[in-house]
């Protein structure tokens, strides 16, 4: 008898980008550090940076604005340098943009598996797109996905369901044949809220909490290990 599971019925894939498939706090604390450095402010550390990660640009300087000026993200002392931040994070985000971050092991072998096993794939980050685009390019992942949506190609993103539905709608499929994968809760919710089938890698950006701690059908140790749990379900006995 065939085992049933939640990946049973899945045809495509919705895959993470920061923190799934690339290291990309080295490109952050470089951008960061030259942001602060402008605003004549103390830098932060990559530790401290990878905390903040994962719920897209607006909420990342607000948070370090924050922090170095110990004050709360939506209180005025942050509100006041937000706009001259957010330039010049920007700016030096776009001229080291893919420079200092590195695949993770087993990502290109992983997206290489799902492609053959004839899964259709997605990226979705809430990294701005203008940032995602060229990054996908210099990392030589652009050509795996049919779609890709950053944090504000659409009116909401993570952890709103609103750009998995849209995945799942573009391709014509239910949201239990999509599953997402991501590296942490933010995208669980998202996955959770829209309906799809949802996987775990242990080692990127959780908000500092532990990834045990996240509603998810499961851990996977790589992209290869999610391809071959899903061709183990997905493949009749
Ligand atoms: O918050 C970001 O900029 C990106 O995060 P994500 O790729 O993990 O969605
Ligand atoms: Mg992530």
């Amino acid at each position: 008898m065939t085992m049933v599971t939640v990946l049973a019925g899945v045809r495509a894939a919705i895959i993470d980008l920061d923190g799934t498939m690339l290291d990309t706090i080295p490109d952050f604390h470089v951008a960061l550090s030259g942001m602060l450095a402008e605003l004549e402010l103390p830098p932060v550390a990559r530790e401290q940076i990878a905390v903040m990660v994962g719920k897209g640009s607006e909420n990342l300087i607000r948070a370090v604005l924050a922090l170095q000026l110990k004050e709360d993200p939506y209180s005025p002392p942050v509100e006041a340098r937000f706009n001259v931040a957010m330039e010049a994070y920007q700016r030096h985000y776009l001229a080291i943009n893919g420079q200092h971050s590195a695949l993770y092991p087993d990502v290109l072998e992983g997206l290489q598996a799902m492609q053959a096993d004839g899964l259709r794939l997605a990226c979705v980050t809430n990294k701005p797109i203008a940032f995602t685009t060229p990054l996908l390019k210099l990392k030589g992942l652009d050509g795996f996905f049919e779609l890709v949506y950053g944090g504000d190609s659409l009116a909401r993103k993570k952890p709103d369901p609103l750009p998995l539905l849209t995945v799942c709608a573009d391709f014509g499929l239910q949201p239990a044949q999509v599953v997402a994968i991501g590296d942490s809760s933010n995208d669980a919710q998202a996955a959770r809220a829209a309906g799809c089938p949802v996987l775990t890698v242990p080692y990127g950006y959780n908000h500092g909490e532990s990834v045990q701690n996240i509603d998810s059908d499961g851990i996977v140790i790589s992209l290869l290990d999610a391809a071959r749990l899903i061709r183990s379900q997905t493949t009749p006995t």
